[in-house]
Formats: C-alpha cells, sequence, structure tokens
C-alpha cells in the first residue's frame, strides 16, 4: 500500500487462546504450517501491509512457546491475554496511544492465511468511509437452526461469515469493547462489541480460504490453501 494519506496502524493479535477444539498437544497458534508456526504466518501477513507500524500480541501468561518462535526481535510488543479472546484484545488496546494510532486492527493468530490485498481492502474501504469494518464471507449454504433436529432454516440472504481482521478507530474500539464487557454481553468478535454501542459496522468481502483453524481437518486444509494462495 503506497498512499501515504493512511494513518499508521497499530494490530494486535490475539495469541492467547489454548485451542481446547483443536485437541492439540500444543496451542494451535503454534502448530507448523509449511514450517512455521500459525502465528509467525499470521504476523508475517499483518507484517506485509506498509500502513501497519506496530503489532500487539496478547500471548498467554504462562506461553512457553513464543520464544522458540521467529517473533522475539524488537518490533513486537508482547502484552499478557485474558481470560476469553475479548480480554486478550482489550488488554492490548489499552497499551495503544489512539492518538499515534487513530484505527487498530485485530486479527486473529488463528487465521494465517489472510491476503494482504484483502487486508488492504479493508483498510481503504473503512478510511473512505470514515467508518469501522470486518473482513466478511458470504455464507453460500442453506442454514439451519436447531440441536437434534432442524427447528428451523434460517435465510442466508445478508448472511456473513465474520472473519477477521476487523479494523476501527481505536478510541471508539477501546470504548466499545470496555463497555460491552462491562455490561457482561458476550463478544464473540470485536465489531459484536462496536454494533452493541450503536456503531455502524461496514462489511468488506474477503476470501472464504481466511479460514480460522479451530479442528483437527483445519491444518490440513490451511496446508493446502497455503500452497494455492500466493498473496
Ligand atoms: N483467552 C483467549 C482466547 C482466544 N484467544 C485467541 O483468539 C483467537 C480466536 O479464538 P479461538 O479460535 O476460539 O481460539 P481458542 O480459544 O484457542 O480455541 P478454543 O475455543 O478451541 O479453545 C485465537 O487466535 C486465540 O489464540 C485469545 O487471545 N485469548
Ligand atoms: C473473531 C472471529 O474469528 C470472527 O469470526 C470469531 O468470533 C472468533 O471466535 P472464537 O470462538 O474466539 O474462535
Amino acid at each position: 500500500m503506497t498512499d501515504t494519506s493512511v494513518p499508521a496502524i497499530a494490530a494486535v493479535v490475539p495469541a492467547a487462546g489454548i485451542g481446547k477444539r483443536m485437541q492439540s498437544a500444543v496451542p494451535k497458534q503454534y502448530l507448523k504450517l509449511h514450517g512455521k508456526t500459525v502465528l509467525e504466518h499470521s504476523v508475517a501477513k499483518l507484517r506485509a501491509v506498509s500502513a501497519v507500524n506496530q503489532i500487539w500480541l496478547a500471548l498467554a501468561a504462562d506461553d512457553p512457546y513464543f520464544d522458540a518462535t521467529e517473533l522475539t526481535h524488537s518490533d513486537i510488543n508482547r502484552v499478557k491475554g485474558g481470560a476469553e479472546r475479548m480480554h486478550s484484545v482489550l488488554n492490548a488496546l489499552q497499551f495503544i496511544d489512539e492518538h499515534q494510532f487513530p484505527w487498530v486492527l485485530v486479527h486473529d493468530a488463528a487465521r494465517p492465511l489472510v491476503r494482504k490485498a484483502d487486508i488492504e481492502l479493508l483498510i481503504t474501504r473503512c478510511l473512505q468511509q470514515g467508518e469501522g469494518g470486518i473482513l466478511a464471507s458470504p455464507v453460500r449454504d442453506t442454514m439451519k437452526r436447531g440441536a437434534c433436529y432442524v427447528a428451523e432454516t434460517v435465510s442466508r440472504e445478508h448472511l456473513w461469515h465474520a472473519l477477521t481482521p476487523q479494523f476501527f478507530p481505536t478510541a471508539m474500539l477501546k470504548a466499545a469493547l470496555h463497555d460491552a464487557i462491562q455490561a457482561g454481553v458476550n463478544v464473540t468478535d470485536e465489531a459484536s462489541a462496536m454494533e452493541w454501542a450503536g456503531h455502524r459496522v461496514m462489511l468488506v468481502e474477503g476470501h472464504s480460504d481466511n479460514i480460522k483453524i479451530t479442528q483437527p481437518a483445519d491444518l490440513a486444509l490451511a496446508a493446502f490453501y497455503l500452497e494455492q494462495v500466493t498473496e
């Protein structure tokens, strides 16, 4: 991205999870994909975006794996993660100076396949509009709600998978996340806190291969995608 009018951007990478659903010996962000950890892939994607000037990693307080990565050098800031993803993100936001970094990008460590072009599209669209937004991919399947039997078919019209990064004005996100957590809202992404606070959230279509590594089968899928995607 060469547009000098783009403000300096800080990035937050929530990477303090234990990856229960992955059922792996190590937390999924430290599993290897083509020789590098999932976390290293995800951070590399953020580093490839020239407007990203500062990166904050939220890591588990007892994380014994990070020091073995290639990420230990100076330009990576580390902060203690929290009990849930929303706490980890808020912990990191507290260290970001909103005057120096008026906008912040939040990207899951578990999403190593995000494309640089998609990140730049999100940033461009949000800065043009002056409003925060998220990468998202339209739902393609017929959607059902139910436990053992179908209770209802949910219209897939205007239905999206929320992805990351999610990109918001720093001060606005800090306040919304803090207040939503205080109010006991179940915040599973930054957008839900912003929506709760009454802000509009733009949907920016991104590639559906920007998967979140969550269950065991996702690692092989990610490895396959990694061979296909160049950017
Ligand atoms: N307390 C937490 C929980 C999650 N995350 C991060 O948030 C991202 C998305 O969360 P998820 O996929 O749910 O990761 P885990 O919580 O590790 O997975 P699980 O729910 O299977 O334990 C991951 O990069 C994870 O490391 C975090 O920073 N702090
Ligand atoms: C932020 C996110 O990746 C958007 O889809 C998702 O909400 C993370 O959920 P998780 O349960 O913390 O994996």
